[in-house]
């Protein structure tokens, strides 16, 4: 299967790459360095190819290269769902994070139509453990990549929310402005909840039946019903009102998980369990993407490999060869990816007197 890649991408003053540029050739990629070398900035850049704030979730003027900090640029040559195009992202003087799509002015939004990028990092390890929110990033990003517009539904959302946190803060009780709120909140919260609940639907039916050397979760969605919310926040105003902002909503919601041969909640599991059924549910999103779209999604794999045995590491490595799709991932060592033998590129990252430099080692 053919899948989505990144050909070619430059660099310019992206934290610690002054100037950085290197072509792929749509085999998964090994970025191999030592720690600080700029690996994970080089899969950071590549995130923001999709809409969002990318996988370290930074403001685009934490990005710009320091100590000049002055803006910076991605340009990217990728083959996309339909054709091939050209994106540059960029930042300068405190300003938002611009996109250009073949010359042409566009939105983050449209980066989503292009390109499908699933990512799996190590600020994820503690997602099951640590606060709802995490995990609703999470289960929205996986929504989001089936369904390009579910960032819209979850932006009005959002948006009327915090209209509405402000005229509660402002202790504001015009029933008709609440009540016009209120209709756009549950409007967005039903589409909000129809991707969510497709989204776990489509990663349990996409890790199978079988047991893989990756564990299956058992995957579930909490939250109010939308058809329920608009009454909720209707007769909860006063009670909103006291606390300043919207109690209930979508922006509630929590996704649990359960190792299934053990019948334990994901939280419960060892830290290598939990990434093990991180790894399954990114393999399966890819899985079901690739159904979809026909090609498979880039995946982006931070510190991954070091983290399997052998024989894991293995299995990760052909299931990315037979989804056919262009994983980049980092190490510290090439010996972390012999396992992949020719079917990979390997490209070096160093670091130097403030420079950073890449050079492919080939296979
Ligand atoms: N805005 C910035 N300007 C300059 N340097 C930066 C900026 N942001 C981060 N860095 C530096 O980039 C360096 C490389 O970071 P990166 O996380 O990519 O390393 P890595 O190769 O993935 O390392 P590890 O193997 O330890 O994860 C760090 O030393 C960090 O201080």
């Amino acid at each position: 299967m053919r899948g989505l890649a990144v050909t070619s991408l430059a660099l310019s003053h992206f934290r610690s790459h002054r100037a950085a540029r290197m072509g792929f050739d749509g085999r998964p990629v090994a970025f191999v360095g030592s720690n600080g070398a700029g690996k994970t900035n080089l899969l950071e850049a590549i995130s923001l190819l999709s809409p969002g704030r990318g996988l370290r979730r930074a403001a685009a003027d934490e990005i710009a290269r320091r100590p000049e900090a002055l803006g910076w640029k991605v340009a990217a040559a990728v083959t996309g769902l339909h054709s091939g195009h050209e994106i540059e992202t960029w930042a300068e003087g405190g300003g938002a994070r611009q996109v250009r799509v073949d010359g042409k002015a566009a939105t983050q939004v449209m980066l989503g139509r292009l390109l499908r990028i699933v990512w799996l990092v190590p600020a994820m390890d503690r997602l099951w453990t640590e606060a709802a929110e995490g995990r609703r990033r999470f289960l929205d990003r996986v929504a989001m990549s089936f369904a390009p517009h579910h960032a819209e539904a979850v932006l009005d959302y959002e948006k009327a929310m915090r209209e509405r946190n402000r005229l509660l803060k402002e202790q504001v009780a015009d029933a008709h402005w609440h009540g016009a709120l209120e209709g756009r909140m549950a409007e967005a919260a039903r589409a909000i909840r129809a991707h969510r609940d497709e989204a776990v639907a489509r990663l349990m039916a996409a890790q199978g039946a079988a047991e893989t050397a990756f564990p299956r979760a058992m995957l579930s969605v909490a939250s109010d019903d939308p058809e329920d919310l608009g009454a909720a926040w209707a007769e909860g105003r006063r009670r909103d009102m006291a606390a300043g902002r919207t109690l209930v909503g979508p922006h509630r919601a929590d996704l649990t998980a359960i190792y299934a041969a053990k019948d334990v909640p994901a939280a419960q599991c060892s830290t290598g369990e939990q990434k093990a059924l991180l790894i399954s549910l990114i393999l399966a999103n890819a899985r079901a993407l690739a159904e979809d779209l026909g090609a498979a999604p880039v995946l982006l794999l931070d510190e991954v490999a070091a983290h399997l045995d052998e024989g894991r590491r293995a299995a990760l490595f052909d299931e990315i060869c037979a989804l056919g799709a262009q994983a980049f991932m980092t190490g510290t060592g090439p010996e972390l990816f012999t396992a992949l033998g020719d079917r990979a590129q390997r490209i070096e990252v160093t670091e130097a007197q403030g420079l950073s430099q890449t050079r492919d080692i080939g296979p």
